[in-house]
């Protein structure tokens, strides 16, 4: 994975001079799913920095997503649209940045602006609509609906009056900005991009493929409207960061020797949430500033969900050919002038509906695949395999800021989905091994990442064997005098200098390497059993893959207990049972270890011990450390993130159990 690091850099100025007036439409596609996890403030934020990108905002359309039907979603967005008049001509006269009005109010020292100044006034009144829209939002959120008097002004609510539930509406569309009609101006009368709340039919009765299922939607009802060649799709958390990134995905995509081969340009997922040491997901850094960057040598990264723009036809199942450079145009195609706004959302309506899907191919071939739990992966290999390539980018001002997990539980619930869709892949007739377009490097890649799942066996083996042998006083690798400890030593050294300084040079620090090396623990011993189990079982037949979402609010104790770093565990799931049994297991086979060689030390048998054990001893040693919040949690702490007493007993319970058939078996 390190062998062919690839790092870009772009000439945005030369963009200009090119092209400047032929720059593509770019559909910009937000997906919400559930107005509680993922709170429409949260959501308008990142609608809203999209919406002010640094590009010609008559070429830019947004669309949102939303899985929820929620009419609180849409009442946010029309809330939005409003503040967008001001928003967006503030951050092109101040060069605003990061764009997320949120983001951009924290980021700035409001004492560093002098109080007459202008620009100061112009804070405050911005601070202020912000306020106000803020307040309108939340304040329909806490009451749960929208209220008659707002309802009534708004003909677009009507659309929920057949209403039944989530699960179970009709379409709901409506172009909430025009940005052909020549009234959608801003404040200093500049035309605003186009503004499109979606949430597509659901039924019971046709299964809806999660997040896979609303792009679809989305690429069917944006092609009807602004046909954007150009699709940047994020999710509803991460905001844009860098209001330059189009211009940067598109000096890729436009460049005159090689974009033609670029079927998409992927950014790496940074977060905006993260701790000091970052407790949960240190190893997203060594997968952003390392792994993706190898790939990119090696014809291209993996999509990965969010930010990611790609070329509208290539996502559609078109496949590459050499020499097709000629007819790659990219003129923009706003369609349909003339047709009236109530047309166009009527026969737009028509394309999200659940049956628009039945015996075609989109879900197959056309959009993104559906049926894997990352369909983003799978669909970017579909897409590789039709002989495209991708392209990381990653500039220094991160392009886009998302919301990391902030229990244990949430990161390894993404992680069981991550590893699951994985190593489906992997066992799919998909396998990226039998196609012969992805270099074998990029072959390499999936495979790394397919088997993560597979890699709780060696990982149980080793938390579990040499910690009971080493209880028994059985010895299972070379004496520390024997030259064969030697490779031993070799691999155990040189794998964690290596992986330690990668992890500084990748911007960590020491104690977040030491997180990492717990979460590599964990997410093997406890996520990785449930999907490989899971994958079998679904592969069989006796399961189905669901989508969890991942949860973007905390409550007061748990965020505080986040900002000082104490693991949050708080709940009684299985995955904990498992990760809190090899603890306990771990911890009497030291303890036992430690009774006997008290009691050879007075003997003066210790040294032949140390001698033959030394390999256990620093193992189950290690296993102890890394384990200590984990017992922390179990046996000290009072508070609410503690683990629950049914699993200290079950684990306590599992511990001796283990132990008494060890013991009878030998
Ligand atoms: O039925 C659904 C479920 C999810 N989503 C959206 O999908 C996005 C990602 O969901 P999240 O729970 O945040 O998952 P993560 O694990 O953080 O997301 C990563 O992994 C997913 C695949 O597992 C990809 O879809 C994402 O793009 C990628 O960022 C969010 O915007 C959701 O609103 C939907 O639109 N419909
Ligand atoms: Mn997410």
């Amino acid at each position: 994975c390190r062998w062919n690091l690839t790092f870009r850099q772009t000439f945005k100025d030369r963009l200009s001079q090119r092209f400047e007036n032929e720059l593509p439409g770019v559909d910009i596609f937000v997906t919400t799913a559930d107005p509680i996890i993922e709170p429409p403030m949260m959501v308008m934020n990142t609608v809203l920095s999209v919406m002010a990108y640094d590009y010609p905002t008559e070429k830019i359309s947004v669309y949102l997503s939303d899985d929820g039907g929620s009419e609180l979603t849409y009442y946010a967005l029309l809330e939005a649209a409003e503040f967008a008049k001001q928003w967006i001509p503030y951050c092109k006269k101040y060069s605003v940045e990061p764009r997320s009005p949120v983001a951009y109010f924290v980021s700035i020292a409001t004492d560093a602006v002098g109080v007459d100044d202008k620009k100061a006034n112009d804070l405050a009144v911005i601070k202020k609509s912000y306020k106000d829209m803020e307040t309108k939002i939340e304040n329909a959120v806490k009451l749960g609906h929208i209220p008659e008097k707002v309802r009534s002004k708004q003909k677009g609510f009507s659309q929920w009056d057949s209403h039944l539930s989530k699960r179970d509406h009709d379409t709901y569309l409506q172009v909430v900005i025009d940005g052909r009609d020549p009234k959608a101006i801003d404040v200093e009368g500049l035309v605003l991009p186009t503004l499109v709340y979606l949430a597509r039919e659901k039924r019971p009765q046709y299964h809806h493929n999660f997040k896979a299922g609303s792009m679809n939607a989305l690429i069917r009802v944006s092609s009807n409207i602004s046909n954007g060649k150009v699709i940047l799709n994020v999710d509803c958390d991460m905001y844009s960061n860098n209001s330059m990134a189009i211009r940067d995905a598109l000096c890729c995509l436009m460049d005159e020797e090689k974009g033609h081969e670029v079927a998409f340009i992927q950014f790496p997922q940074n977060f905006e949430n993260l701790t000091k040491n970052e407790l949960y997901i240190s190893f997203m850094r060594t997968i952003s500033e390392v792994e993706l960057h190898a790939l990119d040598g090696f014809d291209g990264p993996f999509y990965v969900g969010s930010g990611c723009f790609h070329r509208r036809d290539t996502l559609c199942g078109r496949k590459f050919t050499k020499g097709c450079k000629s007819d790659m145009k990219w003129e923009i195609s706003r369609k349909r002038e003339e047709t009236t706004i109530h047309e166009l959302e009527e026969d737009s309506k028509v394309l999200a509906n659940c049956a628009y899907e039945q015996n075609t191919e989109w879900g197959k071939e056309m959009g993104l695949k559906y049926g894997c739990a990352i369909e983003d992966v799978f669909t970017g290999l579909s897409i590789q395999c039709r002989g495209w390539r991708s392209v990381y980018l990653n500039p220094t001002r991160k392009a886009f800021l998302g919301v990391a997990p902030t229990t244990l539980l949430q990161m390894l619930v993404q992680q069981k989905r991550w590893s699951e869709g994985s190593f489906q892949i992997l066992l799919s007739r998909h396998n990226p091994a039998f196609s012969d377009q992805i270099s074998l490097g990029q072959k390499l890649g999936y495979a790394y990442v397919g088997a993560w799942s597979m890699n709780f066996l060696p990982t149980l083996f080793y938390t579990v064997i040499p910690s009971l042998y080493l209880l028994k006083g059985i010895s299972l690798f070379p004496r520390v005098s024997s030259p064969w400890i030697i490779p031993f030593a070799y691999v155990i050294i040189a794998k964690y200098t290596g992986s330690f300084l990668e992890f500084l040079w990748a911007g960590g620090s020491a104690l977040g390497w030491w997180n990492d090396q717990r979460m590599w623990l964990y997410k093997r011993s406890s996520s990785y059993i449930f999907s490989f189990i899971d994958t079998i079982l679904y592969l069989l037949g006796y399961s189905d893959s669901a989508f969890v979402i991942t949860a973007k609010t905390s409550d007061e104790d748990e965020s505080q207990r986040y900002e000082k770093e104490i693991m949050e565990f708080g709940a009684s799931s299985p995955l904990f049972s498992v990760l809190a049994s090899l603890a306990v297991l771990n911890l009497y086979c030291f303890a036992g270890f430690v009774k006997e060689a008290i009691s050879l030390g007075s003997k003066g048998g210790i040294a032949e011990v140390y001698d033959t054990m030394a390999l256990q001893i620093l193992l189950c040693g290690i296993l102890i450390l890394i384990n200590l919040p984990l017992y922390q949690a179990l046996y000290l702490r009072k508070d609410k993130g503690k683990l629950p007493g049914s699993i200290a007993l079950k684990s306590m319970a599992f511990g001796v159990f283990g132990l008494t058939c060890f013991n009878f078996s030998y």
